[in-house]
């Protein structure tokens, strides 16, 4: 099978400061503020054209660090990411420009894309349409709700036609049928035999367009593999999480805190 992207060896670091005026200081004197946080660690998988690929974590293991990276967002601290054609990322937060309209931002957009005037003015008005945005498409976006950017951000890039979707959380926010007109739109793709990673809290979703699954804890490559074999281990682990009491679910966050950052490289 034809490979669609290499995740290689991806190590993605933050640092942790206990005060702003730290995050200062080590900007003049490099290292010597603020403490090495892992937001991922060693991360490799190898995606085939056509892999469906769910993405499953608690909150904070590394879902979207790895989305941004695998799009190009935000770069590795280490390792490396191949792509194999292109990459379109849609997010809550999925960088449209607050200031300009969402016309402006979908012109933008496609410009940088390498789209010429013709074929933007050729399909505007779909991405328009299927935004449903109305006449809010002429206000600037930082007058949109979560809901709104999430319905352009969603039309641009499935309108741009990429060849690797990564779809991050895009589908929570939105309306009941704004999520089925892009799940939808999502099956249309997944016929094409493109390549879609997902990140999603809903299991149901998950198993239902997902076939693999890739499990990360706190930055750490858990498993990946069949959604089948994955999601009952995840499942499982799940279960016993939810089962802690608070204080132990702290606990068990705090030690996980401390592999994570780099006094236990
Ligand atoms: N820009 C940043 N600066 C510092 N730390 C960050 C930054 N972005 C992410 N992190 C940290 O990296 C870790 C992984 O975050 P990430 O958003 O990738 O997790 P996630 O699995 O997508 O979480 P969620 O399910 O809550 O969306 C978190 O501990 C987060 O605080």
């Amino acid at each position: 099978m034809e490979k669609s992207v290499i995740v290689k060896d991806i190590t993605k670091k933050y640092k942790l400061y206990n005060k702003n005026s730290e995050k200062l200081l080590d900007l003049l004197l490099p290292k010597s503020y603020g403490e090495e946080y892992f937001a991922l660690r060693n991360v490799s998988f190898e995606a085939e054209k056509g892999d469906v690929i769910g993405f499953v974590g608690v909150n904070g293991s590394g879902k979207s660090t790895l989305s941004n990276i695998i799009a190009g967002i935000v770069p590795p601290t280490d390792g490396n990411v191949q792509t194999n054609g292109k990459t379109a990322l849609i997010a809550v937060s999925s960088g449209l420009n607050n200031q300009l309209t969402g016309r402006e931002n979908i012109e933008l957009k496609m410009l940088m894309l390498g789209f010429d005037k013709n074929r933007i003015k050729e399909l505007e008005p779909e991405i328009i349409e299927f935004s449903e945005l109305g006449k809010f498409i002429d206000q600037p976006v930082k007058s949109y709700s979560s809901g709104m950017k999430s319905r352009l951000g969603f039309s641009i890039s499935v309108h741009i036609d990429p060849d690797i979707l990564i779809i991050d959380e895009a589908l929570s926010v939105g309306d009941k049928n704004f999520a089925e007109k892009c799940l939808e739109k999502m099956n249309e793709f997944k016929a094409k035999g493109k390549t879609m990673f997902f990140v999603s809290h809903s299991i149901g979703q998950m198993k239902k367009f997902c076939q693999k699954a890739l499990w990360l804890e706190y930055g750490e490559l858990k498993a990946y593999g069949a959604m089948k074999e994955v999601m009952p281990q995840y499942e499982a682990f799940l279960k016993e999480y939810n089962a802690m009491s608070k204080q132990e679910q702290k606990k068990y966050r705090e030690e996980q805190m401390k592999r994570r950052s780099s006094a236990l490289v």
